[in-house]
């Protein structure tokens, strides 16, 4: 059955149920298909540290942090972060413990490459790192997924052409996974090539928040150099030529032997129409095009969504017949991170003299509709609470991308801190409508770990992925954001994702917080 572009999402809308059925009391492993892969993920910069040790080289992570520390929230960065290339054998026995089944973690890149390129050497220093850590997690009965690029680019590529703003970062990239697949393979049976792609053009390339940072000179908060009408199409346009290279290799050489799976991960928010007029509904479907068909289309159709193609016009790379199939099908499961939800309405054409990703779906997303959240707020000023979202999100892909084998691969939250004094005093400047309960800043350690909100969150998404099962969505795994608290990119350590909590003020020490004995129960039930 053919459904029109507003047909599909009110397909989806009609179909939802205002809540899932399973309660907390059901909620349980035993309520989702046998096999199906609960993890935690994780990522290398965010989480190693140790990052000029062991014969790394410079990630543009590292130079990001180092030369723009105005652009991150308490003006921290990765050098130590959570110090898992030293703790990881303890990081490991705190998911055994919790009875999880996978671990989603990166490779840095540069500890591989330290030059970038295979010509520069291979560094046995970081094989040796990796090696440990799959053998420490398949030892405990772990299942390594392993993102081979998750935005820590090698600095020495950006060096020397520009990242992936150049066309050689496809073939330095296809290089580079394969050392991965030749060292790793024989125990990695799950190969992630890279980690939303979407973040990488739109927040590096368009937004400037994220590494390299680089906008237009006219976008806030303005960037030394860039342009945000151009440059997010070619860095996309790049990650998936390199996508696909990295699984041509991977199908030709590997797969008949090592009998892995790859994919890619995407990152999407769910998007409500403002009001179910057409227009409203039209501006919803470009948003997502704008979003995730940018990446869907690409790897289901061979080419980008026709909503991109009509607005962005020649500013939007082209594929060649050789490339449209290279991308087509480059997938044996696609891994979804789902956070949050926008209410968006259309924007009438603009006669704008600056073009930019952020501005050319002509759509406009709000957290509110006539005053009112979408949902509670987390601490992070883009997440909003709406768990019946990665339903509707997994159910559109179901819909719309033929049913494709999809892991949850991140999904999680950062419950609102506030100082407590300051809380008290100025609560009346503090109350968020629809905000369900706010976690304070706390005084003490034992307030630190009591984490409801977070609880919460992950029961209620579960819910909801569970009755996207129940309506044939073929997911197979769930990865929760994030076992420990790690540095958050530009909120620095200033939020805390983690089921974990890391003590920052006494030696990086790992403690469970009640959502980490909540998942430990849910996986023995
Ligand atoms: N952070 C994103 C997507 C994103 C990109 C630009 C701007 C906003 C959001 N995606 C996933 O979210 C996770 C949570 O993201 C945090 O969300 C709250 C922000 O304040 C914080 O800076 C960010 O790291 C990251 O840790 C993972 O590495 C990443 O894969």
């Amino acid at each position: 059955m053919e459904l029109g572009k507003g047909g599909l999402l009110f397909f989806v809308f009609l179909l939802g149920s205002s809540s899932p059925c399973a309660t907390s009391a059901e909620l349980g492993r035993s309520g989702f298909p046998r096999g199906f892969v609960f993890g935690t993920a994780s990522s290398a910069y965010q989480y190693e540290g140790a990052s000029r040790e062991g014969d790394k080289g410079p990630s543009i992570w590292d130079n990001f942090t180092h030369m723009h520390p105005e652009k991150i929230a308490d003006r921290s960065n990765g050098d130590v972060a959570v110090d898992s290339y030293h703790r990881y054998k303890e990081d490991v026995a705190i998911m055994k413990d919790m009875g999880l089944d996978a671990y989603r973690f990166s490779i840095s890149w540069p500890r591989i490459l330290p030059n970038g390129r295979l010509s520069g050497g291979v560094n046995r220093e970081g094989i040796k790192y990796y090696n440990s850590l799959i053998d420490e997690l398949i030892a405990k009965g772990l299942q390594p997924f392993v993102t081979l690029f998750h935005w820590d680019s090698p600095q020495a590529l950006e060096d020397r052409y520009g990242g992936f703003l150049s066309y050689h970062v496809v073939g330095d990239f296809r290089d580079y996974a394969e050392i991965c697949f030749r060292e790793f393979g024989d125990r990695v049976k799950h190969w992630i090539t890279f980690n939303e792609p979407w973040s990488y053009s739109a927040g590096g390339y368009a937004m400037g928040i994220l590494a390299p940072g680089r906008c237009s000179r006219w976008e806030e908060p303005g960037c030394g150099a860039g342009n945000s009408g151009r440059e997010p199409y070619v860095v996309a346009h790049h990650q998936l030529l390199a996508h696909a290279a990295a699984v041509a290799v991977y199908r030709r050489k590997y797969q008949s032997f090592q009998k892995g799976k790859i994919g890619i991960t995407l990152v999407s928010n769910w998007m409500v129409p403002y009001s179910n007029s057409k227009s409203n509904t039209d501006a919803v479907e470009r948003a997502l095009d704008f979003m995730y068909g940018w990446f869907m289309d690409a790897l289901t159709k061979g080419d980008y969504p026709f909503n991109m193609r009509a607005l962005v016009k020649d500013r939007l790379p082209k594929f060649t017949r050789k490339q449209s199939r290279l991308v087509k099908g480059s997938f044996d499961f696609i891994g979804l991170n789902y956070y949050t939800a926008r209410y968006v309405h259309d924007l009438p054409r603009s006669n704008r003299v600056h073009k930019s990703y952020s501005t050319d779906s002509r759509t406009n997303a709000t957290v509110t509709r006539n005053g009112i959240p979408i949902g509670p707020r987390a601490a992070s000023s883009w997440l909003y609470i709406y768990p019946r979202g990665i339903r509707d999100l997994l159910l559109y892909t179901k819909t719309k991308y033929d049913n494709p084998v999809i892991f949850i691969t991140e999904n999680g939250e950062t419950p609102f801190y506030f100082l407590k004094p300051l809380f008290k005093r100025y609560s009346e400047f503090f109350r968020i409508p629809g905000v369900s309960e706010l976690d304070k800043t706390t005084s003490s350690l034992e307030e630190a770990l009591e984490d409801k909100m977070r609880i919460d969150y992950h029961r209620k998404h579960l819910s909801f992925v569970q009755e996207a099962i129940r309506e044939g969505v073929d997911v197979r795994g769930y990865f929760a954001w994030s076992l420990l608290d790690n540095f958050e990119w530009f909120a620095g350590y200033t939020v805390r994702f983690g089921i974990n909590y890391v003590d920052y003020k006494d030696d990086l020490k790992r403690y469970p917080k009640s959502s980490s004995l909540w998942f430990r129960k849910f996986l023995r039930s």
